[in-house]
């Protein structure tokens, strides 16, 4: 049985009176493509700043590959290999689509500012391979011949999958995407969703997934988590989760 990637127990936190996330646990195991879903307002955004420590929970704890990782700032989260992407693109719309994987992966490269001035054989190498994991994740994507493009004057689909190549070329461990068929449709979710099941097994991830297209869910997920009023209302594979009559009334319906 494959190990733990994430574990949650217990995790709690509250805006004033209101409980956005309220007792959850769950866990996700490594190799994994677990959804998160639920309405407007369920927190899954919240749940979401937790793992990224953007928010520290009130209480309850989050490990990862069994680490309690519950009081890390989100720099130290990034260096355990959880990247995440965010519901609106948030790329650098001036710097071409290259650009903008390349400068995610300056604080992977393993040089220092002399190396990079007098630019040695060695860094040129490094800067090579980086520029070639670029344009394997990019092609993945399908999107390789927008690498010279600047994001500005891409349409938003095309932009959302290039925050995903961002994300990607981190070499994470642990991906984590708010909605990353946002804007697009059917025919383009579905395509994402297998695109990503590629890339899944291509650099062994784990991915946790918020996401309203069912169709995406559907194809994509292992399990999925139901989330309403910060408590969690169901577990399952699609398919139970799918016919599932609290889901169906909270969510579905
Ligand atoms: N920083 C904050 N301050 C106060 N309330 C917050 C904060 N962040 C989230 N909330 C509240 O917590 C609840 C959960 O919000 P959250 O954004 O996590 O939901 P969501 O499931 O992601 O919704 P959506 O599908 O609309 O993105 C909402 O009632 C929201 O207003």
């Amino acid at each position: 049985m494959n190990k733990q990637a994430l574990n949650f127990k217990d995790i709690t936190i509250a805006f004033g009176g209101l409980k956005a996330i309220d007792s959850l646990s769950f866990d996700v195991k490594e190799g994994e493509i677990v959804g998160i879903i639920g309405p407007n307002g369920a927190g899954k955004t919240t749940l979401f700043n937790i793992i990224s420590r953007f928010y520290k929970q009130d209480t309850g704890k989050i490990e990862v590959f069994g680490e309690d990782v519950s009081s890390l700032k989100p720099h130290d989260v990034i260096n355990k290999g959880i990247v995440r992407t965010f519901q609106n693109v948030e790329l650098f719309k001036h710097m071409t689509v290259l650009d903008n994987l390349l400068i995610g992966q300056h604080r992977n490269l393993n040089y220092n500012i002399f190396s990079s001035l007098i630019m040695t054989r060695r860094v040129k190498r490094i800067e090579e391979d980086a520029k070639k994991r670029a344009f394997e994740i990019l092609n993945i994507l399908g999107i390789g011949n927008y690498a010279y493009y600047y994001p500005i004057n891409l349409p938003y689909g095309i932009q959302k999958k290039v925050e995903l190549a961002r994300a990607l070329i981190s070499n994470p461990k642990i991906l984590i995407l708010d909605e990353p068929a946002a804007g697009m449709n059917d025919t383009e979710t579905i395509d994402l969703s297998n695109k990503l099941k590629e890339l899944k097994d291509k650099f062994n991830l784990t991915i946790i997934v918020i996401e309203h297209h069912m169709p995406f869910v559907m194809n994509i997920c292992d399990r999925v988590v139901v989330l309403n009023f910060g408590k969690k209302i169901a577990e399952g594979t699609p398919n139970e989760i799918k016919t599932n009559p609290q889901v169906i009334e909270a969510y579905l319906g």
